[in-house]
């Protein structure tokens, strides 16, 4: 009975089991099936998100990656300063400056102070750069402290200052405002994406809190494909808040952001009017030196002195040198810092991907819009936009 029993059931189970097993075994197929389904979905989204931070959105009606907040120029020049200057020595031989120049960085801010100094009437520091009125130390040191950074001038010459870092700093334009409300601006910018070349090689040469970082990518492709969307999602996210003082907070960034000049441009027009400021094309400063002369001296309310017949291009070089008006025999070029993107050893450094120039075009977009809107005219980079 129990063997009859047995064999009875064993063979109900083995003819249930079979197709149990064969369940079993399907159940696994479409599992692996889903799982590898799921992988080539991340895969794919992956791709995707990477194509999207990297595609160019060529048609106009697309609209851009991001809306900058609207500028109120009603606003301009309206802000007041909580700032003190410490007038704390004497103005003799040295005078506070009466124009600074503000960057942007790489964009030739050095090619037009040094060439304007050859105009008498303009007097720059000894040192390329002041460096001095975002600091919190030594602003503190007022006159006394800033006057080992300016030059000595007479009364009817034009004092200058010049940093490209203090086009995005924060603090400045309230303490440029605290030395003088009549303080004149100049302000050189460039093509973005030529700016953020230029930068990211002169970092390398520095000793700048980045410059170890930046060493390490192979060459500029690599540095945009791993920071640029970091940048975007950055901006994303935190709006442009993000880009207020970046040095402090996030430097390696800044050698694109640094080309966002109308985030920057925002501040420092709530301080001073438009009329105060003086926007040149670092293009024509390259390119046609005089043009950038004649607007600057008009601007400064100072002889024309300097003219096309001052300036040549260096053979050797490929940059314009200029004779000097009080001797024309002598002639000066700037130092060879100047011009390095040019004349690169190895230029596949520098080299940057057709789809990634076309991303960087989307990037700086919505802001050369609204520059174009600040400046009030065409430049170089963004004549499309006005
Ligand atoms: N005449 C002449 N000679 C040499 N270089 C010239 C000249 N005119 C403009 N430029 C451009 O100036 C770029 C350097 O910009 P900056 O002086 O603003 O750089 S810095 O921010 O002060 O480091 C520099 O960029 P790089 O080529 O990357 O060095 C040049 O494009």
């Amino acid at each position: 009975m129990s063997e009859k029993g047995g064999r009875a059931l064993g063979t109900t189970e083995r003819s249930s089991i079979k197709p149990r097993m064969d369940m079993l075994r399907l159940r696994r197929i479409i599992l692996v099936l889903l799982f590898l389904g799921s992988v080539i979905l991340v895969f794919k989204n992956e791709q995707a998100y990477r194509q999207f931070e990297l595609s160019f959105l060529d048609s106009p009606e697309t609209p851009d990656w991001f809306t900058p907040v609207p500028i109120d120029k009603s606003l301009w020049g309206k802000q007041e300063t909580t700032e003190i200057f410490k007038m704390n020595a004497e103005e003799d031989d040295i005078r506070l400056p009466n124009a600074i120049g503000v960057g942007a960085k790489k964009c030739g801010t050095i090619a037009f102070a040094y060439f304007l100094s050859l105009n008498p009437d303009f007097r720059r520091t000894i040192y390329t750069e002041g460096h001095w009125l975002y600091k919190d130390s030594q602003w503190k040191g007022g006159f006394e402290s800033y006057k080992r950074k300016l030059p000595t001038s007479e009364s009817g010459q034009i004092s200058y200052e010049g940093t490209p870092r203090y086009l995005v700093e924060a603090n400045v334009p309230a303490r440029a405002k605290a030395i003088s409300e009549d303080m004149k601006i100049v302000v050189t910018l460039c093509d973005p994406i030529k700016r953020l070349r230029s930068d990211f090689i002169h970092t390398t040469l520095t000793t700048e809190p980045h410059a170890q970082e930046i060493k390490r990518f192979a060459n500029i492709s690599s540095f945009v494909d791993a920071w640029l969307p970091k940048v975007k999602n950055n901006i994303i996210e935190n709006g442009e808040e993000y880009l207020t003082d970046i040095y402090y907070h996030d430097i390696t960034a800044s050698i694109i952001t640094n080309s966002i000049y109308s985030h920057y441009l925002n501040h420092w027009l709530k301080f001073f009017p438009r009329e105060q400021i003086l926007f040149l094309d670092g293009e024509e400063t390259l390119k046609e030196p005089y043009k950038t002369m004649e607007k600057a001296q008009d601007f400064l309310n100072i002889d024309n002195v300097l003219k096309k017949e001052h300036f040549f291009v260096n053979e050797e070089t490929g940059y314009y040198c200029a004779k000097r008006p009080e001797n024309m025999k002598k002639t000066f070029c700037l130092p060879k810092s100047k011009g390095r993107t040019g004349n690169l050893a190895d230029p596949s450094y520098l080299e940057l991907r057709e789809d990634q120039v076309k991303a960087l075009e989307e990037f700086f977009r919505p802001f050369n819009r609204q520059l174009c809107d600040i400046v009030g005219h065409s430049m170089s980079f963004y004549t499309d936009y006005c």
